[in-house]
């Protein structure tokens, strides 16, 4: 565990930027998955508001759709205002919407990481928020992963045949995923559109080590329609 010494964060020095400019095909939904209520709030404010809740969180930026910027300036406008949230154009890709939140924080001379966090994840527990940060802090690049429990197949041609695959260096990669400004600058400097499904990807390219932090399971990214279901149960333990 960090020596909670050993990284000390000034207040308001990690500028949050939340994708939230999908189309949410997955949920199956004509609206944005994210504007689906749980618990009496949608899913961005609260993934959002527990961004707010840390001292390290001096701003919060969100990407989001052409299609949605009459909800967020409309509808939503008093729940923005009351995060404080700086709304930005988000792209066709993930990584378009993160460049967008990027861009607009990057010159800020307070501003010395950046959290990227799906706006799709509403569980994440403070107490990790606080450990990837303070890791980030310390090595300038880490993101909050969970070790994989269940056993792992890799399919095989048509899939009526597979091979288990060890487990016991995998984790699956949850958010924030937080780097200091200059490493994740160059990161997107060098990215030329290939493929990447999160930010830790392209740090990788440029040769920067990524930090692994024990994340919790229940941070889950709302992705189906059953995911809300799960999270609504969480949330009423
Ligand atoms: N072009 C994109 C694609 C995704 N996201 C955001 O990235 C997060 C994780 O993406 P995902 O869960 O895949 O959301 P969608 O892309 O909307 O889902 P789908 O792949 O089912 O369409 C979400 O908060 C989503 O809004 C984004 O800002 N811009
Ligand atoms: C960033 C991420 O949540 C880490 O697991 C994941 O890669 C997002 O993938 P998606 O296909 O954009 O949901």
């Amino acid at each position: 565990m960090n020596d909670p010494d050993q990284t000390k964060l000034t207040t308001g020095c990690i500028a949050a930027v939340l994708p939230a400019a999908g189309s949410g095909q997955r949920f199956g939904r004509d609206r944005n998955k994210l504007f689906a209520t749980l618990c009496g709030k949608p899913i961005w404010f609260h993934a959002a508001s527990r961004l707010a809740a840390r001292p390290e969180v001096g701003r919060i930026v969100m990407a989001i759709s052409e299609q949605d910027e009459a909800d967020f300036r409309g509808p939503f406008a008093e729940l923005v205002n009351e995060l404080r949230i700086e709304l930005v154009r988000g792209g066709d890709q993930r990584s378009d919407s993160v460049r967008a939140g990027l861009d607009a924080v990057a010159e800020d001379p307070s501003i010395e990481m950046i959290a990227i966090h799906d706006a799709a994840r509403p569980l994440v527990r403070d107490a990790d928020l606080a450990a990837v940060f303070a890791k980030a802090a310390e090595t300038g690049a880490a993101i909050l992963a969970a070790p994989i429990t269940a056993t792992l197949k890799r399919a095989l041609g048509d899939g009526n045949a597979s091979l288990t695959v060890d487990r016991s260096e995998l984790y699956s990669a949850l958010t924030p995923q937080v780097f200091r400004v200059d490493v994740l600058r160059r990161a997107y400097d060098r990215h030329r559109g290939r493929p990447a499904t999160d930010d830790a990807q392209l740090v990788e390219r440029i040769g920067h080590p990524v930090a692994l932090v024990h994340g919790s399971a229940d941070n889950i990214k709302i992705t189906h329609p059953e995911d809300l279901r799960i999270a609504e149960a969480i949330l009423a333990r």
